[in-house]
């Protein structure tokens, strides 16, 4: 029997801490997918959890397989879930970076990832809440599990909007658009523009078979897109959750099926000399987690811009332990 068989007939408990946005649309997104046999939602807001947790019950009825929700008030009960996805906490208000999250929402992972670590220390932890690089790191510190069992959204998010960006572009759909965002999820993001293809041939081979101009302005404005999106979207309902919601089921997915998927997530390392520092790299994503065995083939200019990142990301991390 396939393994993604065998695992899919056995329990797969998903905590998420966090019924706020992100984790009730990520709960909603997972509940439908059969993926998962139980979802449990902390939130400091006991009240709002257990709401969730009764209406998305309701929904379970039409679920591809059965799943039972429920609301907990206490940390003990991420005993034995496979993944604990990481939510909770302060958004960004319009103008706001994701990095001008970071005290806050640090504060609050001291206080609850240990409580995860102790109560499932077996788990994987799955980062959403931003800053997701900075958090992502922090969690790996406050939880003592070994890296690849602490994996951050990080720019999966991207990598799906810049795949969306180029395929409205070319006029091909995302899915035959190969191309990644590494770095941070923020700001000094990284297109890999060296290795970005369509159908197997890279962009300017594409172009060059058309018959049609590469267009660098063109793909400025792609990235320029991909790196604002999140900015556009809060600017007008305040808030992401659909995409995110996606994403982080995706991963969840690639987990339970250990499907051996690579996904751009964020994880700790060593890059370009920078490090320790949790940023995106396309990663393997299995049942034991996050590996950094798919070595990446970039340009000097993408190495430097990688390094940059990194350092961004690192600064922020030191800036915090200086207090
Ligand atoms: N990585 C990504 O791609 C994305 C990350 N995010 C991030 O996800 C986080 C959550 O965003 P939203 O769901 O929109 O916010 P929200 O305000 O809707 O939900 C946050 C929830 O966290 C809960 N919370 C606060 N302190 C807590 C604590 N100590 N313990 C347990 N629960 C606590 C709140 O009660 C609230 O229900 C933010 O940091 C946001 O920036 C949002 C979208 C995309
Ligand atoms: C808010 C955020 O990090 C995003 O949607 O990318």
């Amino acid at each position: 029997m396939p393994e993604s068989q065998a695992i899919n007939q056995k329990a797969v408990k998903i905590v998420i801490v966090g019924a706020g946005s992100v984790g009730v649309t990520t709960a909603y997104a997972l509940l439908l997918s059969g993926l998962v046999t139980e979802i449990v939602l902390i939130d400091i807001d006991a009240a709002r959890a257990e709401g969730e947790a009764v209406d998305l019950s309701h929904a379970a009825h039409f679920a591809q397989t059965h799943a039972r929700v429920r609301a907990a008030t206490s940390y003990a009960d991420c005993a034995d879930a496979a993944i604990v996805i990481l939510t909770a906490g302060v958004n960004q208000k319009p103008g706001q970076t994701r990095l001008d999250l970071v005290r806050t929402n640090h504060a609050l992972f001291a206080s609850v990832v240990p409580q995860v670590a102790a109560a499932a220390p077996d788990t994987i932890l799955l980062v959403a809440t931003n800053p997701v690089d900075v958090l992502t790191h922090a969690a790996l510190e406050l939880s003592g599990f070994p890296p690849e069992r602490v994996i951050g959204s990080g720019t999966a998010m991207d990598t799906t909007r810049f795949r969306h960006e180029l395929g409205r572009h070319y006029g091909v759909n995302p899915r035959n658009v190969h191309a990644v965002i590494i770095g941070e999820h923020g700001d000094s993001q990284l297109p890999v523009w060296s290795l970005a293809s369509i159908a197997g041939m890279r962009l300017r081979d594409y172009c060059a078979q058309k018959g049609v101009a590469y267009d660098e302005a063109a793909m400025d404005g792609v990235a320029a897109r991909t790196r604002g999106a999140a900015y556009e979207i809060i600017q007008r309902k305040g808030k992401t959750n659909y995409g995110v919601a996606s994403v982080l089921t995706s991963i969840v997915e690639q987990i339970v099926k250990s499907s051996d998927a690579i996904v751009t997530v964020s994880r700790v390392g060593e890059y370009e000399g920078v490090g320790p520092v949790a940023l995106s790299m396309p990663c393997k994503l299995n049942h034991t987690g996050s590996h950094m065995d798919v070595p990446l083939l970039l340009s000097d200019k993408e190495r430097e811009g990688l390094k940059r990142s990194a350092g961004e990301i690192r600064g922020v991390i030191e800036s915090i332990r200086e207090g």
